[in-house]
């Protein structure tokens, strides 16, 4: 089977996308055009250099340009607009279900208000619910390298907006911010109903993958690539079915792995885990979810069988209810590749 004809076949099929930052969607001629519209100076001379900028040695050196980055969203109609394009990407990838990570303090901490940024969500993901018949979930994440009690503040601040979001998460930098800092706030986020996801395994070691399970209660671990230094905890995830939320893009960008060839995603799931692929910043580590599955394909030796069990995990380990769940993975298992 040639590797095109896979491309394509992953290309086709309805897919789920659990593990996407939406600031991390801003496309560069979008920030140079909102920078326009506010008056805002960017260090950089043409869209053509700020995507010359997007080479990353770790996260750390990722994330100073993704904050910076989000400091042209500014309104209301700037919010509508990176979510509408992001959503609109999903339909033309058919990703037909998609939990989107927003990062409230980046924006709080500018003096935006939290109705400024979720009346712009809301909006774009009423349109994509009517316009295209997609499900979308909002985990709204805590930014790890500030205080367990700033992660409070947002928390109590996006009252108002319960109704639209699904769950809790945990990202930025890893090392040095591990689990335990945000044990109150996971289990207060978890008494008011919300499920509960973690970044966890990127930079950080094995055992700030057990404090998300042990001490957040997480239902998945985003990431969690690290899991294969630890037989114990692979053991544990497969039992469990602890969903990994893998993004191989991105890897390969924050030089996590050193290449796509050495991407541990085939032998992770091989060991029966529940791996998911994802894009977690596409307009920064060069693509959105299809382009993610055209990596995996180029690169790695893997199967039709392989492919389609990646894209059925993703709704596995999505919040939809079951019934929508079996839905999807009928329609996927009914499709083959000679189709
Ligand atoms: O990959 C990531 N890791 C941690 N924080 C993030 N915020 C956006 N993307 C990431
Ligand atoms: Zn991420």
């Amino acid at each position: 089977m040639s590797k095109n004809r896979l491309v394509e076949f992953a290309n086709k099929l309805p897919k789920a996308e659990l593990h996407i930052h939406i600031e991390g969607s801003l496309e560069p001629a979008l920030m140079w055009r909102l920078a326009q519209k506010h008056n805002i100076t960017l260090p950089f001379e043409s869209v053509e250099a700020i995507e010359h900028a997007y080479q990353f040695e770790d996260l750390q050196s990722f994330l100073d340009l993704y904050y910076q980055g989000a400091d042209v969203l500014r309104d209301e109609d700037d919010f509508y607009t990176l979510m509408w394009s992001y959503l609109c990407k999903c339909h033309e990838q058919k990703v037909v279900h998609t939990e989107i990570m927003f990062d409230p303090q980046t924006h709080t901490a500018r003096g935006i208000d939290f109705s400024i940024f979720m009346e712009g969500f809301k909006k774009a993901i009423a349109q994509a619910k009517q316009e295209f018949g997609m499900s979308v979930y909002l985990i709204l994440s805590f930014l790890r390298h500030l205080s367990e009690q700033s992660a409070f503040d947002a928390l109590y601040q996006a009252k108002p907006y319960y109704e639209m979001i699904k769950a809790v998460g945990l990202d930025s930098s890893e090392l040095g911010n591990p689990p335990e800092k945000f044990e109150k706030v996971f289990a207060e986020a978890k008494s008011l109903g919300f499920k509960r996801v973690a970044h966890a395994g990127e930079e950080g070691p094995p055992s700030y993958i057990w404090g998300a399970i042990e001490l957040l209660d997480v239902h998945r671990i985003d990431h969690g690539v690290r899991s294969s230094e630890d037989l114990a905890l692979i053991e544990y995830l497969r039992k469990h079915e602890i969903p990994l939320t893998v993004c191989p893009l991105s890897n390969v960008k924050l030089c996590v792995v050193g290449s796509m060839q050495e991407h541990n995603i085939l032998s992770l799931l091989s060991q029966g885990l529940l791996v998911t692929v994802n894009a977690d910043d596409p307009s920064y580590f060069g693509g959105y979810l299809n382009e993610n599955y055209a990596a995996i394909i180029e690169n790695l030796d893997i199967s039709e069988r392989q492919v389609k069990q990646l894209i059925v995990n993703g709704f596995r380990a999505s919040f939809l209810p079951d019934a929508a769940k079996q839905q999807w993975i009928a329609d996927i298992e009914n499709k083959s590749i000679l189709d």
